[in-house]
């Protein structure tokens, strides 16, 4: 994250977390009702960090209700959305659904979705074009394999990601997109990349981003880090230039730790 001489953040720090396929819509709502209140009682400024939540589609009507009828400032989203509008598309999810039910934003090309599904450079664009059309802000998900981060050509297939993703957005589209680096060999595996390998990234994310578009565009787009974060490294890894954000998988199940991770900045966070 940047900060100003006055202390507030050059862009707004964003922790997200993705429940993947875990919660079904009864444990979905208790589980965002203890993050509400633990946020609650910790005073959690939602103004100075955003607190965004991606649960299982089924999920979302209830999510939905529980913002609106608590006054939630938790944002949330769904984990995929499909490149078509509407028609015979049989177990997809338009975006216009997502709109519909409040959603803020849209995972796309997360590493599950592109290894298990085999979703391609041009469906993931395609996908991002589709969460613009439809008013869902895209979470465009890139990131390297262990065979690629050990042959050394990370940053280049990363960007090579990057590249396809955000072809043919215009330069506000592209400002408002969320990028999040996620090493797949450092998801769900307990293996964090250091602080400097997101940095790394991150500060070739936001280069590549200024080349594309310009170098306005590219202080705005926020770059987020996934894969193993937990409420011990996320301090580290926030204070990082080019990291402006989290997105938590395992971490964002529990209430407590998830919290504490939102709360990078406080006392709460064990380092
Ligand atoms: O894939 C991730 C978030 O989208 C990261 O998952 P873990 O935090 O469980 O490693």
């Amino acid at each position: 994250m940047t900060t100003s001489a006055n202390g507030n953040f050059v862009r707004k720090p964003f922790i997200a977390g993705n429940w993947k396929m875990n919660m079904d819509h009864v444990q979905g709502i208790t589980l965002l009702q203890k993050l509400a209140w633990t946020l609650s009682d910790a005073k959690h400024d939602y103004k100075r960090v955003e607190v965004a939540v991606f649960p299982p589609f089924t999920d979302l009507r209830g999510v939905q209700t529980l913002v609106q009828g608590d006054e939630l400032e938790v944002v949330y989203g769904g984990q995929d959305l499909s490149q078509f509008d509407s028609g015979a598309y049989t177990g997809d999810i338009s975006g216009q659904f997502l709109s519909k039910l409040g959603c803020a934003y849209v995972l796309v090309g997360h590493s599950e979705r592109r290894t298990i599904h085999n979703e391609s450079d041009d469906v993931l664009n395609a996908k991002v074009k589709a969460g613009f059309r439809h008013g869902v802000t895209p979470v465009l998900c890139v990131g390297e394999g262990l065979e690629i981060r050990q042959a050394g050509t990370h940053v280049d297939h990363t960007l090579a990601q990057l590249r396809a993703g955000v072809e043919g957005l215009t330069a506000e589209q592209a400002a408002e997109l969320v990028v999040a680096y996620e090493p797949v060999w450092a998801i769900g595996t307990g293996e964090v990349a250091g602080p400097d390998d997101a940095q790394e990234m991150c500060a070739a994310i936001r280069a590549e981003l200024s080349e594309l578009f310009d170098e306005s565009v590219a202080a705005r787009t926020r770059l987020l880090y996934g894969g193993s974060v937990k409420a011990n490294n996320a301090a580290a890894i926030m204070a990082e230039t080019d990291v402006d954000g989290l997105l938590v998988g395992g971490a964002s199940l529990d209430p407590a730790e998830f919290a504490n991770i939102v709360r990078f900045e406080s006392h709460l966070v064990t380092d």
